[in-house]
C-alpha cells in the first residue's frame, strides 16, 4: 500500500488589524502570514471503498468534527470521487494557540487527497472550498506568506524577512469566537494605504482583549519581551519573538525554560508543505 506523508505546518500573524466587521459578524482583518517550519504530519493512503477514516483521534474533537475529516468528505463530495482514504496525524502544533494547526492540517489534506485521487483541481478551487472549512485554510493552501485581507482569504503574496522565531505556547486554549465577540475588541483600525505593504512594527488588534482575559498570555509576553518585540499571533494563546539567529533563539528559550513552554523555529515564505510537494513533482519528473 502506497502511503504519502506531508507536513502541516504552522503560521503567525505578524501583525494583525481589524478594520471593520461584515453585516454575517465575521471580522474584516488586514494580516500578514508567515509560516513556520514546524508543524503536524499526515500520512495517507487511498481506499477504493469511498471511507474516509482517520486512523489517530485528537482528545475533545470528535472524528467527524476534525477538520481533516471534514476536508476530506467535502472533497469527496464535490469531485464526485469514489475513493477514500485512511489518514493518519502526528500532532505537534497546540490547538487554540492561534498558529493555525487545524486550518493546516485541512489545507494539506486537500492537496494531499487532490493529489491522490487525481483529481483535476487547481489551487483556486482547492482554496474555495479551503475558505468553507475556515479563514485561516486558504493560506495553507496557497503556501506563501501573504498580506491577506477580507476574512484572510484575498491574499496577495510577500516575502518578509525570515527570521528565526522563539514561540511560547501559554498553557491556556483561547477561543476564536470569544475573542472575536469581546465588546471591547478594536474593531476599527484604518486600511493600510501604503503599498507594498510596510514591514517592522506594528500590532495585534486582539493582544489588549486576550491579555486581559488570559494572565497566562500577558506573562508569556512580559517574559518574552525582556528579550526582544513579543507579539500575540492570531487571536493567541501563542506569542512570538524575532531573533537573528537559531542560536539566540535557543538561548533565550532555554533561559525562559522555568516558566514557560515552547518551541523554536525558522519563518519560512514558502511552506514546508509547498517545498515537500514541488520535490515530489521534481522527482516523479525524472
Ligand atoms: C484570527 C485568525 O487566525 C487570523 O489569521 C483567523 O481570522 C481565524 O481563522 P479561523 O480559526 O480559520 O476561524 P474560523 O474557523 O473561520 O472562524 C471562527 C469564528 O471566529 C470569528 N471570526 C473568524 C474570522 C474572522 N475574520 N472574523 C470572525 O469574526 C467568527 O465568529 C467565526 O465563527
Ligand atoms: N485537526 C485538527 N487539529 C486541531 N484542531 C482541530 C482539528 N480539527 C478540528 N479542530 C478544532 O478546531 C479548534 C481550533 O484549532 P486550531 O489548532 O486550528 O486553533 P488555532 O491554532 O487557534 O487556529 P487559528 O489560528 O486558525 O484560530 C480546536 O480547538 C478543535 O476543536
Amino acid at each position: 500500500m502506497q502511503t504519502l506523508t506531508l507536513p502541516a505546518p504552522a503560521k503567525l500573524n505578524l501583525w494583525l488589524h481589524i478594520i471593520g466587521r461584515r453585516a454575517d459578524g465575521y471580522h474584516e482583518l488586514e494580516t500578514v502570514f508567515q509560516f513556520l517550519d514546524h508543524g503536524d504530519e499526515l500520512s495517507f493512503a487511498v481506499r477504493d471503498d469511498g471511507v474516509i477514516r482517520l486512523h489517530t483521534e485528537i482528545e475533545a474533537v470528535p472524528h467527524d468534527s476534525n477538520l481533516i475529516v471534514r476536508a476530506a468528505r467535502k472533497l469527496q463530495e464535490q469531485s464526485g470521487t469514489t475513493m477514500g482514504a485512511d489518514i493518519w496525524l502526528t500532532k505537534v502544533l497546540p490547538m487554540g494557540g492561534g498558529i493555525g494547526g487545524g486550518s493546516s492540517d485541512a489545507a494539506t489534506t486537500l492537496l494531499a487527497l487532490a493529489h491522490l485521487w487525481q483529481l483535476d483541481w487547481d489551487e483556486d478551487r482547492l482554496a474555495a472550498l479551503g475558505l468553507s472549512l475556515g479563514a485561516d485554510v486558504p493560506v495553507f493552501v496557497r503556501g506563501h506568506a501573504a498580506f491577506a485581507q477580507g476574512v484572510g482569504e484575498q491574499l496577495t503574496p510577500v516575502d518578509p524577512e525570515e527570521p528565526w522565531y522563539v514561540v511560547l505556547v501559554p498553557q491556556v486554549s483561547v477561543s476564536t469566537v470569544e475573542i472575536f465577540s469581546h465588546p471591547q475588541l478594536t474593531r476599527d483600525s484604518r486600511p493600510l494605504k501604503m503599498r507594498p505593504v510596510p514591514e517592522g512594527n506594528s500590532r495585534n488588534d486582539c493582544q489588549p482583549v486576550v491579555e486581559q482575559s488570559y494572565p497566562e498570555v500577558r506573562n508569556a509576553l512580559n517574559s518574552l519581551g525582556k528579550f526582544t518585540e513579543a507579539r500575540l499571533t492570531g487571536t493567541g494563546s501563542c506569542v512570538f519573538g524575532a531573533f537573528p539567529s537559531k542560536a539566540e533563539a535557543d538561548k533565550v528559550l532555554a533561559l525562559l525554560s522555568a516558566t514557560q513552554t515552547g518551541f523554536v523555529a525558522k519563518g519560512s515564505n514558502v511552506s514546508m508543505l509547498h517545498r515537500k510537494l514541488q520535490s515530489l513533482v521534481k522527482k516523479s519528473s525524472v
